[in-house]
């Protein structure tokens, strides 16, 4: 019986199964983007609209929804290009470092070292380290290094009175490609009206790209983490840790919770000891 059933519809089985994972993977391409509600909003009025339509037989609803889906179509895809090209460039992008396991590992101690050095000292910073989609744009708007990551560097182009302090350091295969970069500004409406325009920056460049944003905020002293538009914000310097090492040694996604590898807590730069951060 059971057999039967499944030699008369494993087909449908199998079609199901790769719809449903279609739809998953636009769903997580487009939902940092800007017109993902919009675009919820219109499906769920059409589907609304359709189903009524069909249920109750009204004619000239069904007429309309039928001329006017081949417009909408075409309007969605020129109103949504920006979007379309965020979520497809995500779609694409393989989420991996370049780098080797070694390299990545070494580096993300040194990032880490780094970061809560600026915290323990108050020295704003934001960093953009690219992953699948190349930040090419955001490196034309600032000055090209192409040099060694390392705390001490770090330290140097954020100190508030170098040249190069305004703006993000942008990181690709654990070099320093450059700094000064403007990245773009989350258009969203934040529910904390205390976010400024760094940690604006850092959700505006997740939301379309894949890299991962760090941002130290100058007033607190406090590290905030954004990957796909997401921002975690006031991590303690364990989080902080632990963060990266989920998303470099892991290779996990921000919705995926298990523990990761805890790195070790050496301290070039800082003459006090392992404290936690300073929270807002
Ligand atoms: N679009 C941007 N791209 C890159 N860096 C930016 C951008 N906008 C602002 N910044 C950087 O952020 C700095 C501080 O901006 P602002 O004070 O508004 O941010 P904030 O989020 O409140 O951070 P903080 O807590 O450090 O004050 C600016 O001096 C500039 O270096």
């Amino acid at each position: 019986m059971l057999l039967k059933f499944l030699q008369d519809h494993w087909r449908h089985g199998i079609e199901i199964l790769l719809l449903a994972t279609c739809i998953y993977q636009i769903y997580r391409a487009f939902r940092a983007t800007r017109g993902a509600q919009i675009l919820v909003g219109l499906g769920t009025i059409l589907v609304v609209l359709t189903l009524v339509s069909t249920l109750f037989q009204f004619e000239v609803i069904q007429w309309i929804i039928t001329r006017a889906a081949a417009i909408l179509a075409f309007a969605l895809i020129v109103i949504f290009q920006p979007e379309l090209r965020t979520g497809l460039a995500r779609l694409g992008s393989n989420r991996l470092f370049s780098f080797s396991n070694k390299r990545r590992l070494a580096f993300v101690e040194r990032f880490a070292d780094a970061v809560i050095n600026l915290s323990k000292k108050r020295v704003g910073a934001l960093f953009a380290i690219q992953r699948g989609i190349r930040l090419k744009d955001y490196l034309d708007s600032g000055v090209v290094l192409d040099a060694q990551f390392s705390p001490e560097l770090a330290m140097a182009v954020f100190y508030p009175k170098a040249p190069l302090h305004d703006g993000g350091m942008i990181i690709a295969d654990d070099r320093v490609a450059g700094a000064a970069c403007v990245f773009p500004v989350t258009e969203r409406q934040m529910q904390d009206r205390s976010t400024g325009l760094r940690h604006r920056a850092a959700i505006g460049l997740t939301e379309r790209t894949d890299a991962i944003a760090v941002a130290v905020s100058e007033e607190t002293g406090g590290i905030s983490i954004c990957e796909n538009g997401v921002i975690q914000r006031n991590l303690t310097e364990k989080q902080f840790r632990e963060k990266l090492a989920e998303i470099f040694i892991s290779g996990k996604s921000n919705n995926e919770t298990e523990p990761a590898p805890q790195l070790g807590r050496k301290d070039p730069l800082s003459t006090s000891g392992d404290s936690d951060m300073v929270s807002d």
